[in-house]
């Protein structure tokens, strides 16, 4: 019988596993990639060094530009394409390097090498991003946040794709154009910029039920986040892991901040828009930079493939969550962000995610959206990266060796050598075989799902569900939650200019998800919604649950200052010894102390000693900080409170919530502002010490919430 080579076991040659298994390994694969220009000559793309890098080759000083100038034309040609299309979707982005490290207890879930043994550490590269807006847009709108994780394991890219929102918009891939076009900027005029406020996107979902649950998670505040460091990640399709006994089990995949879950207020990150709009990538680059690094737990619901049908929907449909009280989120290991990238295109722009990058060890389950994403993603990414050879980009490559006959396409990196590009062969040796599964190190094999069905273009009846799980986010979140939802669904709806789909919106969706909803919404907007649901009882379906504690952003509040931003508001005759020690207080807490004045000249201090400030009073303004300080002495607090940017910097921190202390003198600039001085929320006393653990305390609940209710009548 003729042999058949590749069938053969490949032990002819070195396997291609070696690897170190240090976080650092990403790094040393793309050392040879770093280029340092600095104490270099300045060259062409030739490598011919470059005399006058200023003028262009004329015929005469001031004659016409000679075509001859190769130096000239290589220069302008490169920067005429320095531009790629951005991705359709998630186009504004910012990332981070760090490192995944195992607990001991993954690798009884999945064979994956990087979850074989606790503290095995593998590099990553994980990538924020808004959903809407082009690359220039807004980091704070109101959207849906990417949370995009590369694993750069031993056996290959694993690609962890998820969202802030553990819920998807639609159930079938078949509409994701469909919503795409109707949420990014209308096509006529190309307006609103990233934003789902506007007639196509409520006419679209208010037309398709089944997004009701996804857009009940946009309209709360976990759709801008005060920080990457403050959001959960969510897989959200249910995936499979498979141990090494061959066993399957779905999972969910929950990133989970180890920083807490807060969000910004709906007017701060609207004025965030133009006061800072790289708050988020800023915040993150900066905390790295000073070395606060971002932390999230990875854990998994487990759910055994006996149980699949248990729960009171499809697990395989991406418009529900598994209720973390059903089942339990398990953690199996710990990511570090703690390095920025040496170059935004080279990287954040250039990395290709796709949730189709699967490592042995991981499956995909037939959830019919993330079975469409298996195809998107690298369809799209032939396109923005310009063909098919972009896994070889740095960012892109496995840091495992990887060879295999596929060849040339624009912009080959890799020189192949031999004759042979084909298997079976006889006329190279040592040829790249393939690894039985089986084997230690083995290929990648599927999971033997046993499939015996008719081909239909249909959707299972289990999908039709479309508002249990609305009701249950709903039912699941605080007083002022609540109204902050209804807050957004009212502007939101605001913006729509068709009157026709305001009233279906609230006539026919929101009364399914809460008659009150639908109530206090419709009289907003001068429209009687019906008081009880409307929907098919199939599509109104039904939760075995009322709420879920885990899914109100309340659950996970910091409860510290680590990490948190508070402006310490000083003028000329500050009390200089309360500025050291509240620096010092806040330090001791992790938090950051900024001392902001009304110029960004030196301040002097009662006592003669000049500070120097961080920031002016409309340079960096109250939304980029989570609290205010206004610190003591007599000139400083006669002068802040004279100072229209002074009450303007604590009227706008007392109307998004924010604590607000004031020492001695300082009490003049709330006073001045029309701030109220007597009530939870607002601390005042001679010493630091007198106010700095109450004020501390609500820091740590992130905002006085009780003065929701009232905080919208400040002017600011
Ligand atoms: C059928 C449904 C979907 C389709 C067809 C789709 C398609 C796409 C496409 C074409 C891109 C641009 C990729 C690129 O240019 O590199 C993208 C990016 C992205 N998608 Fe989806 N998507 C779908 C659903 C989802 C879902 C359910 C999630 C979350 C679980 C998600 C998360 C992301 C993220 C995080 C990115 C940005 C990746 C990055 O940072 O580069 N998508 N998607």
């Amino acid at each position: 019988m003729a042999k058949t080579p590749y069938t053969e076991p490949n032990d002819d040659g070195p396997h291609d596993t070696e690897f170190k298994t240090d976080a650092g390994s990403k790094d040393q694969s793309l050392e040879s990639h770093r280029s340092d220009a600095r104490g270099h000559d300045l060259r062409t793309n030739q490598g011919v060094r470059i005399a006058d890098n200023h003028n262009s080759l004329k015929a005469g000083e001031r004659g016409p530009t000679l075509m001859e100038d190769f130096i000239l034309r290589e220069k302008l040609n490169h920067f005429d394409h320095e531009r790629i299309p951005e991705r359709i979707v998630h186009a504004r982005g910012a990332a981070a390097h760090g490192y995944f490290e195992a607990y001991d207890n993954a690798a009884q879930y999945s064979k994956a090498a990087l979850f074989s043994e606790g503290g095995k550490q593998t590099p990553v590269f994980v990538r924020f991003s808004t959903v809407q807006g082009g690359r220039g847009s807004n980091d704070t709108v109101r959207d849906v946040r990417g949370f995009a994780t590369k694993f750069y394991t031993e056996e290959g890219n694993w690609d962890l794709v998820g969202n802030d929102m553990p819920v998807f918009f639609m159930q079938d891939a078949a509409k994701f154009p469909d919503f795409v076009h109707a949420v990014k900027p209308e096509p006529h005029n190309e307006i609103p910029q990233g934003q789902s406020a506007h007639d196509t996107f409520w006419d679209f979902v208010s037309l398709f039920p089944e997004s009701a649950h996804m857009v009940l998670w946009t309209m709360s505040d976990r759709a801008f986040p005060r920080h990457y460091r403050n959001m959960e990640g969510f897989g959200v399709h249910s995936f499979r892991l498979i141990d090494r006994q061959g066993t399957s089990r779905f999972v969910k995949f929950h990133w989970k901040p180890l920083a807490g879950t807060c969000s910004l207020i709906w007017d701060e990150a609207q004025k965030l828009w133009g006061r800072d709009p790289d708050f988020n990538r800023r915040a993150m680059w900066d905390d790295i930079e000073n070395g606060d690094f971002l932390e999230y737990e990875l854990g998994i619901q487990v759910v055994e493939e006996a149980d699949e049908h248990k729960f009171d929907f499809d697990i395989l449909d991406a418009t529900k969550l598994i209720p973390e009280e059903q089942v339990p989120v398990t953690p199996i290991g710990k990511m570090v962000l703690n390095r920025n990238p040496d170059n935004y295109f080279a990287e954040t722009e250039q990395v290709a995610f796709s949730p189709g990058h699967v490592v042995p060890g991981i499956d995909f389950s037939n959830d019919p959206l993330l079975q469409g994403r298996l195809f998107s993603y690298l369809d799209t990414q032939m396109l923005r990266l310009s063909g098919p050879n972009f896994h070889e980009i740095p960012i892109n490559r496995p840091v495992c060796p990887f060879h295999n006959n596929q060849r040339d396409a624009p912009h080959r990196q890799t020189i192949n050598k031999g004759q042979a590009s084909y298997e079976p062969n006889s006329i190279d040796d040592g040829w790249p075989r393939q690894t039985p599964a089986a084997e230690e190190n083995g290929g990648y094999e599927t999971h033997h799902e046993r499939i015996d069905a008719h081909k239909v273009r249909a959707r299972s009846d289990s999908f039709g569900d479309h508002y249990s799980q609305a009701r249950l986010f709903w039912n699941s979140q605080t007083e002022v939650e609540k109204e902050h939802i209804i807050a957004a669904y009212t502007f939101e709806l605001s913006k729509v200019a068709r009157p026709y789909i305001r009233e279906r919106q609230i006539k026919e969706i929101l009364p399914n998800i809460d008659p009150e909803l639908a109530r206090r919404v419709g009289e907003n907007h001068g429209i009687e919604a019906p008081n009880a649901p409307t929907a098919p009882e199939g599509e109104l379906g039904k939760s075995s649950q009322e709420s879920s504690e885990a899914l109100s952003l309340m659950a996970r509040l910091p409860g510290n200052i680590k990490h948190r931003k508070v402006a310490i508001l000083a003028a000329d005759g500050v009390d200089a010894k309360q500025l050291d020690a509240l620096a010092a207080k806040l330090e001791e807490g992790g938090a950051q102390a900024v001392i902001v004045t009304p110029s960004m000249a030196p301040v002097t201090a009662s006592n003669g000693q000049s500070v120097l400030p961080d920031a002016m009073l409309n340079g960096l303004p109250s939304v980029t900080m989570d609290a205010v300080i206004v610190a003591g002495g007599d000139g400083s607090a006669t002068r802040l409170a004279d100072s229209g940017q002074g009450r303007y910097y604590v009227q706008e921190a007392y109307k998004h919530l924010k604590a607000i202390a004031a020492l001695g003198e300082g009490k003049r600039l709330l006073e001045a502002a029309g701030v109220p001085t007597e009530e939870e929320g607002i601390y005042l006393g001679e010493m630091v010490e007198e106010v700095f653990d109450a004020f501390a305390k609500a820091l740590g609940q992130h905002r006085v919430w009780s003065r929701d209710s009232r905080a919208n009548d400040m002017p600011a």
